[in-house]
């Protein structure tokens, strides 16, 4: 199967930040990709924008290595490298401050996209919005994009869209969720609304509960100051595990566009039940075989911030009521693996006397690695023992059904990058989703920090705090075991 490039309009593209780690890994490599892939127009620029004077030459030699590193070596070449280096520019600005925009002005052609992709810390965002409005660098047409955390409730998140509203429209700014622009988390709404077989069922009267796991191996060293102030529910349950949860949940919309997804996905927000505190479990990892523990990685012995949660959440809608969506998401877990996996109920009646004749069918969305997915299905044992059944999975991997294509599954932000040039916003969060999520998760976190509530230890390479399986235990239903 052939992918199919569809190569976007010529543009200038401002990186605030482009010195910085997400510019490095993310967001250079992600366009070095597009470029190899022909979808980036010979005529168009990336300028990188920072405080750091270093000549244009010095900006490309970083480039070059940020790619050589975070590129692996199979898909990349020198000469590729070498052109599309030559597309970057780099200017030295202060965000606060008046240094480098005239420049800037100047780099900005005519007749070209004009996309400022605010890679800086949040507290910048607000003077970038400013400056490139007073400088006359932004126009009706240019589109801003915007990095998480947006805002860390839902005061500050109100806030942050009111001074970006002074500037911009709705229809240019594009806030980021990198979950949204994952190829399998799209594959989501492809799987629900391109086939028929699913949505008869995809109702509370048909599905028992849903589990979505976000579970990661890594610590959070290195970013321990900014995840203190954040923590798991802050950091990956108010957007990406939302956003899952929003793709399972929504009603179909009625076509495939920015608002009217994004729309469907805003009426699941608002209808979430406030999650009660015995419905939430928090975890940090501890210290281990000399391993630095959370507090030693966020640099604060007595933190009460969260690297594990796990929660119960129930939607209050037709479809919905009555089943419950089990959330959880952490840290130094087991495996590196983002599932969803949607619990059928089982047959009325079993007209075997198997036990296992009454089995549920699960169907699960792996969402990385190894993306596909699998129906658990009950089948007869093969044989002439009698009537013995079996469950079995109907497993799809799309690096195997897709062949070459499949395997080699663009990274989100390339996907994201090309939709902002493209002007479709359609994976991208509108305001007041932002907004309708802080105000659900907002009392949650005010619960726990009122009840001044400390998170449970739990051994990092393990599935979490032991309390998280008693979350569903009691409700007679069991986690899927974490595992790649
Ligand atoms: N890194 C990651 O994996 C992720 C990051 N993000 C978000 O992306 C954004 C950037 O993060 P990250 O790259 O890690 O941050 P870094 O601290 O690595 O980089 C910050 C960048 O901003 C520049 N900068 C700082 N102050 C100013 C200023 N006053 N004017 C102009 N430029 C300035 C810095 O260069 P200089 O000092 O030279 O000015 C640097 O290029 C943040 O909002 C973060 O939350 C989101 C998801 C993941
Ligand atoms: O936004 C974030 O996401 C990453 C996990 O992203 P993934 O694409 O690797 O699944 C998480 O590690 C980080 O803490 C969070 O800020």
């Amino acid at each position: 199967m052939v992918s199919r490039t569809i190569p976007v309009d010529p543009f200038d593209l401002v990186i605030f930040g482009g010195t910085g780690d997400l510019a490095r890994r993310k967001i250079l490599p992600s366009l070095y990709r597009r470029f190899l892939a022909g979808q980036m127009p010979e005529e168009s620029r990336i300028i990188g924008a920072a405080r750091t004077e270093i000549s244009v030459e010095e900006y490309r030699a970083m480039a070059r290595d940020s790619i050589t590193e975070f590129v692996p070596s199979s898909k990349r070449d020198a000469a590729s490298l070498t052109a599309f280096i030559d597309h970057l520019r780099y200017v030295a600005i202060d965000a606060t401050g008046t240094q480098g925009w005239q420049e800037l002005r100047e780099e900005m052609r005519e007749g070209m996209v004009h996309a400022f992709y605010f890679s800086v810390a949040p507290s910048l965002f607000g003077a970038i919005a400013e400056r490139l409005h007073e400088h006359g660098i932004a126009d009706g047409n240019s589109r801003i994009v915007v990095e998480k955390p947006f805002g860390k409730d839902l005061k500050t998140a109100r806030a942050l869209n009111a001074t970006l509203a002074e500037h911009f429209t709705e229809q240019q700014i594009y806030r980021i969720d990198h979950y949204l622009g994952k190829e399998t988390v799209q594959n989501l709404m492809a799987i629900r609304f391109a086939n028929i077989l699913f949505e008869p069922l995809w109702k509370t009267e048909y599905i028992d509960h849903v589990q979505i796991t976000v579970a990661e191996t890594v610590a959070v060293d290195g970013r321990g100051a900014y995840y203190d102030t954040s923590g798991a529910m802050r950091d990956m349950v108010q957007n990406h595990l939302m956003q899952l949860l929003c793709l399972i949940a929504m009603e179909p919309p009625y076509h495939f566009d920015p608002d009217a997804v994004r729309d469907e996905k805003l009426k699941v927000i608002r209808a979430l039940e406030p999650v009660r505190p015995e419905d939430i479990v928090r975890g940090q990892y501890a210290p281990k075989n000399g391993k630095a523990g959370y507090r030693d990685d966020a640099g604060n012995p007595d933190s009460r911030t969260e690297s594990y949660i796990a929660l119960k959440v129930g939607i209050a809608n037709w479809r919905w009521k009555g089943t419950p969506f089990y959330l959880r998401t952490g840290k130094r877990l087991r495996a590196r693996t983002s599932e969803i996996a949607i619990y059928f109920r089982r047959p009325p009646h079993s007209i075997f006397d198997d036990p296992e004749g009454g089995r549920e069918n699960v169907l699960v969305i792996r969402l990385q690695p190894n993306e596909g997915i699998n129906l658990k299905v009950m089948i007869k044992e093969p044989g002439p023992g009698g009537m013995r059944l079996t469950q079995v999975p109907l497993d799809m991997s799309f690096a195997q059904a897709l062949g070459p294509d499949g395997s080699d599954i663009p990274d989100a932000y390339e996907r994201l990058i090309m939709d902002v040039i493209r002007g479709n916003q359609t994976l991208f969060m509108r305001g007041d989703e932002v907004e309708a999520a802080w105000a659900w998760a907002d009392p949650i976190i005010e619960g726990w920090e009122t009840r001044q509530e400390r998170p449970h230890a739990y051994e990092p390479g393990t599935s979490g705090p032991e309390d998280a399986l008693m979350l569903l235990h009691r409700d007679g239903r069991r986690w899927r075991e974490i595992k790649e």
